[in-house]
């Protein structure tokens, strides 16, 4: 026999093939060709059940192993197929389709409802009364009433029967008192707030709108006491006057106490700015500049000082000659100075004046410039004349005797001073009435502080002193407390400001009582009037 396989076997391979039975199909064993049951006895594979519950029961565990079995890809295979079915029962399935039955008895009714809804209008038509609708509309009123007659009835009957009971037992029905309670309170305030509208007349009128709106909604919650109305509750209003600085906050921008304050501290300080710059454009004369660096005026330092000569152990050392021995420090240039300085008269008024015997200098300017202080630098007789740090020791026109040929007077000051106001406006009444009338005064040292310059009052007495042709001279005090450009810059400005006035004694002045500086020099102007002094 030949090794092919016989016709009649191809042919029923053919039909096997036909009918699904290949070797491909699910239940045959590749690499031995037989069928799985045969496999499976032989011990070959393992039974698909088995294969299912280990899945199952160790599905994470096994899932990495490479060993996929037969049965795997055939529940694969199986799981796809279900799927494809699925899907194409669901592609198949019509979306509605009512039966050819369904359909008839639908038409059916449909067309018995457009009959009888057309046959009832015809009746409506004609006055006629359906009296199946009739029927039925009765039917359902009745019922209805009785079920809220019932449900009234009740509802009355069980609270009916609790209050009786609780009455009986003395206890008072919460709701009872507390609807009578709501009811009390809501008149009371209802009348109340009748009279208040009254009285007040707000100017709500019963048709405003805001009014009605509440009302309605009173209504709607069911409450038949509150559609009394209540009182309107009074809207406060904050009368925003932009005048009123009450009402303003400080940080809006608006005109406030503290806004108006800083903008005049902003307006002084920019005054203070434009008058300080104005006064360091001050350029001051050759004159005076070599005048102050030959008297060592203004703030100067001690070593300054000490390397030009000068002791300063000693009081106003710059009013010394320099390199001297003490016996050459006591001695004055000037004769006139070197007197003893004496007081004598001191007045309140005009009439108390002493009689004019000797010629006069006066020492005027405001409280607290140094007057005092100067004359005791000038006759280096300390103590004689008192001094104090506060405005206003000197009160009355003291004179002093230096010597038999000249006299000394000390003025009180003018300005500010720890005086009452009308006491104040005496001495100056005092002052000018002397600089004025005063027969034998031979000069006025009008002292002007180097620091502050010349004042409005200093001015007024100038023009006093102008007016009545009183010969005075304008000497700068405290030049210790500037620096010496800046004394250099008030002379000038002074000078400047004076140029026309013709009862000014030039040059200018300028002195500190402290260091001594410009001293020697006030001495020998001054020297010069008791010199060519007639009475
Ligand atoms: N640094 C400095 N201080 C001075 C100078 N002259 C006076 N003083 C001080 O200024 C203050 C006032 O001095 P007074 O001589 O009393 O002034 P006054 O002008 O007589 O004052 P009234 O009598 O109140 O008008 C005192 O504390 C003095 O020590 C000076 O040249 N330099
Ligand atoms: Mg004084």
């Amino acid at each position: 026999m030949s090794e092919e396989p016989s016709s009649g076997l191809r042919l029923k391979k053919k039909l096997k093939l036909a009918v699904g039975k290949s070797r491909s199909s699910k239940n045959f064993d590749r690499s031995t060709g037989d069928s799985v049951e045969k496999a499976v006895r032989k011990g070959k594979l393992r039974p698909a059940i088995d294969n299912v519950k280990r899945h199952r029961v160790y599905g994470g565990e096994n899932s990495d192993t490479k060993d996929t079995s037969l049965t795997d890809v055939s529940k694969s295979k199986r799981k796809s197929l279900f799927r494809r079915r699925h899907d194409e029962e669901v592609s198949e399935m019509p979306s509605v389709l009512p039966s050819k039955t369904f359909n008839r008895s639908f038409k059916k009714q449909e067309y018995a409802v457009r009959s009888s809804k057309v046959l009832y209008e015809k009746r409506k038509s004609r006055g006629e009364k359906d009296h199946y609708v009739e029927c039925l509309r009765k039917s359902y009123s009745k019922n209805t009433k009785d079920s809220i007659k019932t449900l009234n009835y009740t509802e009355k009957k069980v609270s009916k029967v609790f209050y009786e009971k609780r009455k009986s037992r003395g206890e008072k029905d919460h709701n009872v008192e507390y609807i009578r309670k709501t009811n009390t309170k809501n008149t009371k305030d209802s009348i109340k707030s009748l009279d208040s509208t009254e009285k007040k007349s707000w100017g709500v009128s019963p048709s405003d709108p805001a009014k009605k709106r509440d009302s309605k909604k009173r209504g709607e919650n069911g409450d038949s006491e509150l559609l009394i109305d209540q009182p309107k509750r009074r809207k406060l209003t904050i009368l925003r006057n932009p005048y009123d600085l009450s009402n303003k906050r400080l940080d809006d921008g608006t005109i406030t106490d503290e806004n108006v304050r800083q903008e005049k501290s902003k307006t002084v300080q920019k005054d203070k700015m434009s008058k300080n710059a104005e006064f360091r454009a001050i350029q001051p004369s050759k004159s005076i500049i070599s005048f102050v660096e030959e008297n060592l005026l203004g703030r100067r330092r001690m070593i300054e000082i000490e390397r030009a000569g000068y002791n300063t152990d000693l009081t106003s050392p710059l009013d010394n000659i320099p390199f001297s021995k003490s016996e050459e420090r006591e001695r004055i240039e000037e004769n006139i100075f070197r007197n003893k300085l004496t007081f004598f008269a001191a007045a309140k008024v005009s009439s108390s004046f002493p009689p004019p015997d000797v010629p006069e200098i006066a020492f005027a300017g405001r409280s607290n410039v140094g007057k005092s202080s100067l004359l005791n630098a000038l006759t280096r007789q300390w103590g004689v004349v008192r001094t104090s740090d506060k405005p206003g020791l000197t009160q009355t026109i003291n004179f002093f005797n230096l010597g038999s040929k000249l006299s000394l007077v000390d003025l009180p000051g003018y300005g500010f001073a720890y005086a009452k106001e009308e006491v104040k406006d005496a001495w100056e009444e005092l002052v000018k009435e002397y600089v004025s009338t005063r027969v034998g005064l031979r000069r006025v040292c009008l002292l002007v502080d180097t620091k502050w310059g010349m004042k409005p009052r200093d001015q007024e007495l100038i023009d006093l002193m102008e007016r009545s042709q009183t010969k005075y001279q304008v000497v700068l005090t405290k030049t210790d407390t500037v620096f010496p450009m800046d004394v250099a810059r008030r002379a000038m400005q002074i000078e400047e400001r004076l140029t026309r006035n013709k009862s000014i004694v030039q040059p200018l002045m300028m002195v500190s009582s402290k260091s001594g500086a410009g001293i020697r020099s006030l001495r020998s102007v001054l020297a010069t009037i008791a010199r060519f002094a007639k009475v």
